[in-house]
Formats: structure tokens, C-alpha cells, sequence
């Protein structure tokens, strides 16, 4: 069947808003179909090339972001925290597995949530559950979880302002190398693991070291004072998606340009749905969540739609099983997919599947599980002889208390202290910078292992 932006109409859908005003949406979506686009197609093909090269063991995916940005929460300061601690991760796992790091941001457009209930009741009361920024309001009145369309015009706004400064960092100065590590230093200095971190930080200071002594500065090598960063999300809301579609000049080929690399959600990846067409036809590098349950005829029908061609960097398989159900689970897909000769990029998102409710009341996360399921993913892949291509975290650069653990030992108790998330709990600063310096243990074995 021909694909076009708006073939996706035709089949079943999940996890969409029921506007009450049709006119009011429509006026919103043609407005949209006529704004610039927020991000160039050739942009897309880089990112695409960048993670043709990870699928070939050639480079590492680091993704990550809040779980849901807000229009409240919009600031500069909050932009600029979590570019920086990507920044810093970055670093720690170039040196570490001598691999080039590609950055893609779950920024400047992550605002539509699936949501495993329809509804919230609390206290007795009911109301339609919150969907994200572009759909309704987090506040618990009837009101402000009535979906409304023009909120797709805001979430417009404020990605183009949030790519804006996302750029003007990545380019301006804000990414230089030495002062990134400086960062890291700072960190360690304070952290109570800090002899753990120590050694890595000065060998990356070493090198830095020795490429200035070679004359290798910022003045003669204008990459060491610039980086290059992408955006992404999950395009649930496809009247938004389809919106921003459209035909690029150079090739004439059709490229969703509301942010670089696109994903779909576990709850809305069916191969026979409204999501599976969209992406079917759009040309960024995309992305697909799977969860413990996804079986290999299942992945394969997935690929087989999303990757007809078997292009390296095209398709990115994110999973998300949990620490308890990965190695249960993962050996079987990476083995078909070995065995079917599928390039694809395999990135672990240990979030999704670690997910626990404490007896307070918070959606939380332990550090200890996220680790364990990112090693073991490491472990299984290396097993498989399979390469573990990736990360794709919930984390803001800000000192939230969201999920339990790491070395400052944040407890169930702790989180009601900085408990702001407006969906998933979030790694805070710390806990992402320690994740890095653990996990570049894990990757530094596993690209050793591999050169072999
Ligand atoms: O971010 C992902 C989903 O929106 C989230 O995990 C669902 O959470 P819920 O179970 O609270 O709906
Ligand atoms: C909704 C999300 O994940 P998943 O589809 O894996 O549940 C998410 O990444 O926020
Ligand atoms: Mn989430």
C-alpha cells in the first residue's frame, strides 16, 4: 500500500487524546504543516551515518533525557544542566571505550506520554489521566486534563527555543574538552565514591595532556571546543508528527522533521497499528522499544517493516526488559537477528523495566537494578557475540531525588525531598555521572574483549 504522511488514518491506534474540538485540531495541524521544520533531513542522514557506524561496532549511543519535559519547568538553566552531563558522560565513555560517543538528547520535543491507565482516581475522585505537556496539564482537575490541541503550537515553541540553545552550546564554546573534564573532577572531588572514579579521570586528563604537548588545542582543532548533538522523541502524538513531515529537497524523500531520530513506544509498536505505518515511511533513523514479552517472529516482522532494506543506522532496537527478565529474554532475539543478518543498533534502556512503586506513594527506580541490567546486557551481547551498541536513559543534569541508590544513597524516604519529575523517575546528576564511570568499566572490557 502507498505510504503517505497521513496513511497512518487508516489503522488502528493506541494511546491518542480524543479532542472535543475537530475544528479547533484541524486549525492547529494546518498551522503546523506550514511552520519551518525544527530540524534539516541531512541532519537525520548524519545521525543516521553516525549510527550505521555503532551498528558496526564503531561508536557508542548515549540517549537520554527526561522521561517527559514540561512547559513549566522551561528554563535555561535546566537545558544547559542536562546537556552538560551528557557532555560529561560523553567524555567518560569515549576514553574508556575508544569509541566516538553520538549524543542524542531526549529534548526539544519529548512530550507525549503513553500511559498504562486511562484515568487516575485519587482520593475517591477520577479524572483522565495526564498524557503529557502537548496533550493536557499534570494538575488533577477536570479541566486541565481535557486534551486541547493548541498545546501542540506550544510544544512547537518550545522545542524550536529549546533546539535553539541545544545549538548554540553545542557550537558556542559551552562543549569544549577541557572543561568538560574540569566538570568531571569537580564531581569526583565531592563524591563519597570518589577513589572508585579517580583513576579514570586521570588518564582522560593524562590524554588531554599529551594531545596539547602534540599541539592538538582548541585554536588548531576547532572540534575540541564543538560537539554535535541530536534530538529526539517518542512520536506518539502522529497528528503532531504528520504535521511536521515533510519532503526534503535534496532527495525528495519524506523525513519527519520535529527532531532527528524518532521512537516508538512498547505500548504502541503492533505490527497492524497507526505507528507501524507512520514509521514504516518516514526516512530518520528510528527507534523501537521492546519489552520482556517481545517474541523473535515478533522482532523480525518489526524489522522487516522498519528496515526492508537492512540499512546500517536506520533502526535502533531499544530494550527495556528489566534486570530481572533480561537474560531470560534478550539471548534469543540477539540470536535471531545474528542469525537473519539484520544490522541493527542493540541499546539497553534499563529504566522502563526497573520501574517499582514504594509503600509511600512514588514511582521510583534503583540504582543497583539499572546497573545490573546494563551489564548484563553488556554480558549477554558479548555472549551473543553480538555488540552492545547503546544506552537510552531517564536523567536530568538537576538534584532531583527520583530514584533510590548510587553513592549518596538516596533513600525511599529521601524522595518526597526533590521528587519533580512530571512522569518516570529520573536519574539525578550524580547518579548518571557514577552510572558513566561504572559503565565505562563495562564497555572499556567490552571493546578490549572484542579487539581481540
Ligand atoms: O514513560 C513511560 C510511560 O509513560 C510510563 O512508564 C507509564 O507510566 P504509568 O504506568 O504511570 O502510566
Ligand atoms: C514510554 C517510554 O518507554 P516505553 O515505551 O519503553 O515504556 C519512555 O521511554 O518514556
Ligand atoms: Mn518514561
Amino acid at each position: 500500500m502507498t505510504w503517505t504522511p497521513d496513511s497512518w488514518r487508516k489503522f488502528p491506534i493506541q494511546q491518542q487524546p480524543t479532542y472535543a474540538n475537530a475544528e479547533q485540531l484541524a486549525f492547529v495541524e494546518s498551522q503546523l504543516k506550514r511552520y519551518p521544520p525544527l530540524v534539516f533531513a541531512e541532519e537525520a542522514r548524519r545521525l543516521q551515518a553516525h549510527l550505521g557506524h555503532v551498528c558496526q561496532g564503531e561508536g557508542f549511543l548515549l540517549q537520554g533525557g527526561d522521561c517527559a519535559e514540561s512547559f513549566r519547568d522551561f528554563t535555561a538553566p535546566k537545558i544547559r544542566d542536562t546537556f552538560k552531563v551528557m557532555l560529561q558522560m560523553a567524555i567518560v565513555l569515549t576514553f574508556a571505550g575508544s569509541v566516538p560517543v553520538t549524543k542524542v538528547a531526549r529534548m526539544a520535543g519529548q512530550f507525549a506520554k503513553p500511559r498504562s491507565s486511562n484515568d487516575e482516581t485519587i482520593d475517591g475522585v477520577t479524572h483522565p489521566a495526564y498524557r503529557g505537556d502537548i496533550i493536557n496539564d499534570a494538575a488533577f482537575t477536570a479541566e486541565a486534563r481535557e486534551p486541547d490541541p493548541n498545546r501542540m503550537l506550544t510544544a512547537y515553541h518550545h522545542s524550536a527555543a529549546s533546539l535553539n540553545l541545544l545549538r548554540a552550546f553545542a557550537q558556542g564554546g559551552f562543549a569544549d574538552l577541557h572543561k568538560v573534564h574540569k566538570w568531571n573532577m569537580g564531581f569526583i572531588a565531592a563524591n563519597p565514591m570518589k577513589e572508585k572514579y579517580q583513576k579514570v579521570a586521570e588518564r582522560i586528563e593524562e590524554a588531554l595532556r599529551f594531545m596539547e604537548v602534540l599541539g592538538i588545542t582548541a585554536e588548531t582543532h576547532p572540534t575540541i571546543h564543538e560537539t554535535e548533538l541530536f534530538t529526539s522523541h517518542e512520536a506518539l502524538l502522529l497528528p503532531y508528527e504528520e504535521a511536521l513531515t515533510r519532503t526534503d529537497s535534496l532527495t525528495g524523500l519524506q523525513y519527519d522533521c520535529s527532531a532527528h531520530m524518532l521512537w516508538m513506544g512498547e505500548r504502541t509498536r503492533q505490527l497492524d497499528h497507526a505507528h507501524m505505518e507512520f514509521f514504516r515511511g518516514i526516512h530518520n533513523p528510528v527507534g523501537v522499544k521492546i519489552g520482556p514479552t517481545a517474541t523473535p517472529d515478533e522482532l523480525m516482522a518489526v524489522i522487516d517493516a522498519l528496515n526492508p532494506n537492512n540499512t546500517p543506522g536506520r533502526l535502533t532496537l531499544i530494550t527495556r526488559m528489566g534486570a530481572d527478565n533480561l537474560a531470560a529474554n534478550l539471548p534469543k532475539l540477539i540470536q535471531r537477528v545474528q542469525a537473519e543478518g539484520r544490522h541493527v543498533v542493540w541499546s539497553s534502556d534499563p529504566m522502563h523495566g526497573n520501574t517499582v512503586k514504594t509503600d509511600n506513594g512514588y514511582k521510583t527506580r534503583n540504582f543497583d537494578a539499572i546497573i545490573r541490567e546494563i551489564r548484563q546486557f553488556f554480558a549477554i551481547h558479548q555472549a551473543e557475540g553480538s555488540y552492545a551498541g547503546g544506552i537510552h536513559l531517564e536523567m536530568t543534569g538537576e538534584h532531583v531525588t527520583e530514584c533510590t541508590g548510587g553513592a549518596y544513597q538516596i533513600s525511599e524516604s529521601d524522595l518526597e525531598k526533590r521528587y519533580l519529575t512530571q512522569c518516570d523517575p529520573r536519574l539525578n546528576a550524580d547518579q548518571v555521572l557514577e552510572l558513566a564511570f561504572l559503565v565505562s568499566e563495562t564497555l572499556g572490557k567490552a571493546r578490549a574483549g572484542r579487539d581481540i
